[in-house]
């Protein structure tokens, strides 16, 4: 599903430029549930971004459903983030000025969902993640599991093959965090959602199939 070759990333720093991934080849199969670990600024977030055609490699190939993306039109990329894939950020990213219930309606919006199936779909979420009195409040009136629980609901609202999160337990206490990683495992069990996290907690990635090490931009 997943196929990463000779990638790197770099930003230009004075004359030079400074290496934030080199060499990363990697491969994830459809149905894994991945974690990415490694010590602060090793580059984790970075190659999330990357995989979650939320920045570009600087160098080396990407292909995701073996479609190779750095080839593609912005209009086919936008297309395929849409369609295939859920990004679940640590600090939720929601929408200030919308409810809960809009938040998680925003994507089936962009996927051109009528009217009725929008409203069916944000039901079933609401309803699958205990929310349902919460769909006319705004973010700022949750708690912070709760505002994580609406970002998951928005990134799995299109039915996403697979999910990109980054560190989605980071600000939860641990009550809430054993809340979202259990979400996390049904999903990728019982629905078959391919499942990639950054994560600094050997505990959350307990909850995955395999650890990819990064250290210094290297994978080891
Ligand atoms: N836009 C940028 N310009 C220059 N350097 C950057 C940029 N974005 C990230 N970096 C650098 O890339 C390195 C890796 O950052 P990244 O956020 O991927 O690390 P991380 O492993 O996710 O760290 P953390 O665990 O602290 O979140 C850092 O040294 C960071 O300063």
């Amino acid at each position: 599903m997943i196929q990463l070759t000779n990638v790197a990333k770099y930003y230009p720093t004075g004359f030079g430029k400074t290496y934030v991934l080199r060499q990363i080849s990697l491969s994830i199969n459809e149905g894994e549930f991945v974690s990415i670990m490694g010590p602060s600024g090793s580059g984790k977030s970075t190659l999330l971004h990357i995989l979650g055609l939320l920045e570009e490699p600087s160098e080396g190939e990407y292909r995701l459903l073996n479609e190779p993306v750095q080839k593609l039109s912005e209009k086919k990329r936008t297309e395929l983030h849409r369609t295939q894939i859920g990004f679940v950020f640590q600090a939720y990213h929601l929408i200030d000025e919308l409810t809960v219930y809009e938040n998680i309606e925003t994507p089936l919006l962009y996927k051109g969902l009528s009217g009725s199936e929008r409203k069916s779909r944000v039901a079933e979420l609401l309803d699958r993640f205990n929310i349902v009195a919460k769909k006319d409040l705004f973010p700022a009136q949750l708690s912070g599991g709760q505002q994580q629980l609406v970002g998951i609901a928005r990134a799995i609202a299109a039915r996403p093959r697979v999910i990109f999160a980054d560190e989605p337990t980071g600000n939860l206490h641990s009550d809430q965090a054993r809340e979202i990683m259990e979400l996390f495992r049904k999903l990728n069990q019982e629905d078959g959602v391919t499942i990639v996290q950054v994560t600094h907690s050997e505990g959350n990635a307990a909850y995955g199939n395999r650890v990819l090490n990064l250290k210094d931009g290297w994978m080891v």
